[in-house]
């Protein structure tokens, strides 16, 4: 099975949030509403407003000679000299300008320049008063007799010298912009008159447009495209803070909830352990409900647990007739006593053997021996102190161990213990036994090899007692 780390898994999480939250931002990005690269209206340019002054001036003064009477007459008469005298007074006011008068039948009626726009505006004469020009600012307007009927053409052309350098003062949104001076030509793509600025940014935006009233001009302005890299900046910005954020924040989020995993984890371990020291406690502590359930199932098992395990413990260790520790239990008992012999401590022992048991088998049988026993057992219990260990170690053999007493003092406990024996027991209903035991006693000493060498003693003491006549305690000292 794979093993994954709470904080593994947090880093896992705070990168599949950082790559969502750059997605987001990405789809932000590419979804953000596209701002113009022309953004702003340049206002009328200074530009705009004389060359649309100039025209409307031409218009005028194209209205004033079509109605002078000297033109009328000219019309009218049809004679070069009126003709020409009106267009040498014209000339003479107007340097720049170059006026013709054409005759409905387009037929010229004055020598005079003819650059090729007028040539091209003579051609269209008969289509209206409209204006063509290129660096040239030409228009016409008809002339009409007393009579109403329309007699021609008067044609005003007026050269702009100074428009190229209109056009480069031509005020700019900024430095990068792009200007062009442009005349309609009726189709898709306009003629480019004159140019200014970077053309290369012509090519990422679309212009502003603005119109000179009264020409076929018109001023188109491109704004460079903001870089890409300046856009894209608050994104990748945004996207770092908002990586931060849940970096921090998954982070903390997994460390809080790490330590208080760790912190019930280790509540757990301390059960555990506990558990097998036998020593349970009434509470553990766990902050997280997702342990609070197993923990409680845990301890009550353990409670079983525990009291199964001492009970068979107890019961391992119990002589199941007379209710004393067994022979195993006292091999163990004396093997913790023994041990702490070099730390100075005495300890003694004292066999006791019941006299005459087999006799009472024999006489009453089997299970008023086992009486007896057992009544015996019972009488050493209640005679001895608590801390006293008594164990039956086979047959009618009991042995008492006096832990933390001298021998001499064992001694003493041995005949208090001899006093306070009951004088008799009743076995069975009508059977009375009279009580009676010899004994043997001694006390462990730190010169023996192992702990059965007291035994051993007492064992020869109580041989002793029983070879003295019995109902009696002898003693055996270490040598
Ligand atoms: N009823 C009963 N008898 C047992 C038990 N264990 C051993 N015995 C018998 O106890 C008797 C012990 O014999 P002995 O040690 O000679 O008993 P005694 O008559 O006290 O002899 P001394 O020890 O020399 O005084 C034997 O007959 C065993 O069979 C038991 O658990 N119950």
């Amino acid at each position: 099975m794979h093993h994954t780390s709470i904080t593994r898994l947090g880093l896992i999480l705070a990168a599949v949030l950082v790559l969502l939250a750059g997605l987001v931002t990405s789809a932000i990005y590419l979804t953000r509403p596209q701002g113009s690269p022309v953004a702003e209206d340049m206002g009328k340019p200074v530009m705009a407003t004389q060359i649309e002054f100039l025209a409307d001036a031409m218009k005028r003064s194209a209205a004033r000679i079509a109605a002078h009477p000297q033109t009328l007459a000219c019309f009218a008469s049809g004679s070069p000299e009126v003709c020409q005298a009106q267009a040498a007074n014209l000339q003479a006011l107007n340097q720049d300008a170059t006026i013709l008068f054409v005759t409905d039948g387009q037929r010229q009626l004055l020598p005079g320049f003819l650059p090729g726009d007028t040539r091209q505006l003579l051609a269209n004469a008969g289509h209206g008063a409209t204006a063509t020009a290129t660096f040239n600012l030409s228009l016409s307007h008809p002339v009409t007799g007393a009579d109403g009927k329309r007699l021609g053409f008067v044609i005003v052309e007026q050269s702009v010298p100074q428009l190229q350098v209109l056009f480069d003062t031509l005020p700019l949104p900024d430095a990068a912009a792009y200007a062009e001076l442009q005349q309609s030509q009726g189709g898709d793509q306009p003629a480019v008159l004159m140019r200014r600025g970077n053309q290369a940014i012509k090519r990422n935006a679309r212009p502003t447009l603005i119109a000179l009233a009264g020409t076929p001009w018109q001023i188109a302005v491109w704004r460079p495209v903001t870089p890409v890299a300046e856009n894209v900046a608050p994104y990748i910005l945004g996207w770092l803070v908002a990586s931060l954020l849940i970096a921090v924040l998954v982070m903390g989020i997994v460390l809080a909830v790490r330590n208080r995993v760790t912190d019930n984890l280790r509540t757990l371990v301390k059960f555990t352990n506990d558990l097998r020291q036998q020593r349970l406690r009434a509470d553990y502590a766990v902050s997280l409900a997702e342990f609070q359930a197993p923990l409680e199932t845990m301890l009550k098992l353990g409670k079983v647990m525990l009291g199964r395990q001492k009970e068979v413990s107890s019961q391992a260790r119990l002589d199941h007739l007379s209710q004393v520790n067994n022979r195993r239990a006292f091999d163990e008992k004396q093997k913790e006593l023994f041990a702490t012999l070099k730390d100075g401590w005495s300890h003694s022992l004292l066999i006791l053997d019941i006299d005459n048991f087999k006799q009472v088998n024999d006489t009453f049988g089997h299970e008023a021996g086992d009486q007896l026993i057992i009544k015996f057992g019972n009488v050493l219990k209640s005679c001895l102190r608590n801390s006293d260990f008594i164990a039956r170690l086979g047959g009618d053999e009991f042995c008492v161990l006096f832990p933390y007493t001298p021998l001499d003092r064992a001694q003493e406990l041995a005949e208090r213990l001899r006093a306070k024996m009951p004088e008799s027991v009743e076995l069975i209903p009508g059977v009375t036994q009279r009580l009676s035991w010899s004994g043997g006693l001694s006390e462990y000493s730190r010169d023996d090899r192992e702990e059965n060498e007291a035994l051993a003693r007492a064992d020869a003491a109580l041989l002793e007692a029983k070879r003295g006549g019995r109902n009696a305690t002898r003693v055996r000292a270490a040598a």
